[in-house]
């Protein structure tokens, strides 16, 4: 496994009291065998890790991003991340997840774009994957990642936490290797994809491959780093108005005008202003092949496939279970959740109360801080 430790930029916004994380990239020791009957030759995941591992790998915590996330959990822009931790107030001594107790590790997703095997790496035969990159799903990205757990030595999570995608893959993590979980915060997701979930990923799916640039998925080495941004930036688009509830874009935009603009003349709403911002950032930091596979990982999932249906997979879970999620989420209603706080033996169930919609579970850091802190037993 080789190993690259990380160290505080040199420049940046840094903060006293920044945990510092170690970026390190692990590659598995074989071919990874998917679930759709693909076969990836040679896999890396790229991590992140806060804290120290102890002597009994017994103090491991497993954090998994969302759709758009990446490793960088925790701590200040810098060596190749472009902003802030997403969860940057959760990670950290003293903090919820405390890095003097805990060991706290986060990887790319698999399919990722932000250091793990995804599309736009290199195939056996040193091109770019793009459009031949395999389907992969969540028990896919669950797979390699507990490769990499067991190169590290964890055989047991002391928990698995994640949101939206993350809580699908920390939910398999849970269903599928129920031995390897000793707790689990399971966060604005389903047992399974709804339709409307599926929908609204097929939409975004669609922007991306009517893009003339998007040529099958085979555009990572045309020339000036062209490819299907502007497809990537409509997905980014319809997501994220998903992502947000009715009642907060009403209150923050409402009819009102982008500042020097008129919708008459040609100009744009704010509301239509504040997309464009969130699409053009999406479109320079994430890989639209990467999108429309970790896309289709999302709308395939299913905790239940093969394991005799989800009310028979939500028992095999043996881990101290929390499920929450937003009150205003319309992407994944407060109600899948409920519903999986029912099936899994022994679950919590919690509500996070915000009016920003599915994102509440990325914005409400303190809220999902109590989550954590009421999840992960008190004392060394
Ligand atoms: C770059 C990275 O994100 S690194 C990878 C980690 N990222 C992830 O995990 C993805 C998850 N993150 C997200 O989905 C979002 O960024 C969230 C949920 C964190 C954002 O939530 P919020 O903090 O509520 O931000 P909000 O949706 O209000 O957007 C604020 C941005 O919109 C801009 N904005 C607001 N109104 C307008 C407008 N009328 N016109 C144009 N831009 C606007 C703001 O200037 C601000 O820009 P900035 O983010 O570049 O500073
Ligand atoms: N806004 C988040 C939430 C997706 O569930 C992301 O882009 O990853």
């Amino acid at each position: 496994m080789t190993r690259t430790h990380g160290r505080p930029p040199a420049t940046g916004a840094w903060r006293a009291g920044d945990p510092v994380g170690r970026r390190s990239w692990f590659r598995l020791p074989g071919p990874l065998v998917l679930e759709a009957g693909g076969v990836l030759p040679q896999v890396d995941l790229a991590y992140e890790t806060w804290g120290e591992l102890d002597p009994e790998a017994s103090n491991a915590v497993l954090v998994l991003h969302a759709l758009t996330g990446d490793s960088h959990v925790a701590g200040p822009a810098g060596a190749g991340h472009p902003s802030r931790g997403w969860w940057d107030a959760l990670v950290g001594p003293g903090r919820a997840l405390d890095t003097d107790r805990w060991f706290v590790i986060a990887p790319n997703v698999l399919g990722g774009c932000q250091g793990s095997t995804g599309p736009a790496s290199a195939a056996p035969d040193g091109r770019p994957w793009g459009g031949r990159f395999p389907a992969i799903t969540v028990r896919d990205a669950v797979q390699a990642e507990a490769h990499l757990a067991d190169a590290l030595g964890i055989r047991r999570w002391a928990a698995v936490l994640g949101g939206s995608f993350g809580g699908m893959r920390a939910l398999e993590w849970a269903a599928g290797h129920p031995e390897r979980v000793a707790a689990a915060l399971l966060l604005s997701c389903c047992a399974v994809a709804s339709a409307e979930q599926i929908a609204w990923s097929g939409a975004q799916i669609e922007a991306i491959r009517t893009d003339p640039d998007w040529l099958d998925g085979h555009y990572h080495d045309l020339p000036d780093g062209r490819g299907p941004h502007a497809g990537l930036g409509v997905a980014r688009r319809i997501a994220h108005i998903t992502y947000r509830s009715p009642r907060e874009l009403e209150q923050r935009f409402g009819t009102e005008h982008q500042d020097g603009e008129h919708p008459w003349r040609g100009g744009r709403y704010a509301v239509e202003s504040y997309l464009d911002h969130h699409a053009d950032k999406l479109a320079r930091r994430f890989d639209a092949a990467s999108y429309v596979v970790l896309a289709r990982a999302m709308s395939g999932h299913d905790v239940g496939r093969g394991r005799g249906g989800v009310e028979a997979a939500l028992r095999r879970i043996a881990a101290r279970t929390l499920v929450a999620g937003v009150d205003s989420d319309r992407l994944f209603p407060l109600e899948q959740q409920r519903q999986l706080a029912e099936s899994i033996p022994g679950a919590g169930f919690g509500t996070i109360a915000s009016p920003h919609g599915h994102d509440g579970f990325l914005i409400e850091a303190d809220q999902v801080g109590r989550l954590v802190t009421d999840l992960l037993p008190s004392g060394r």
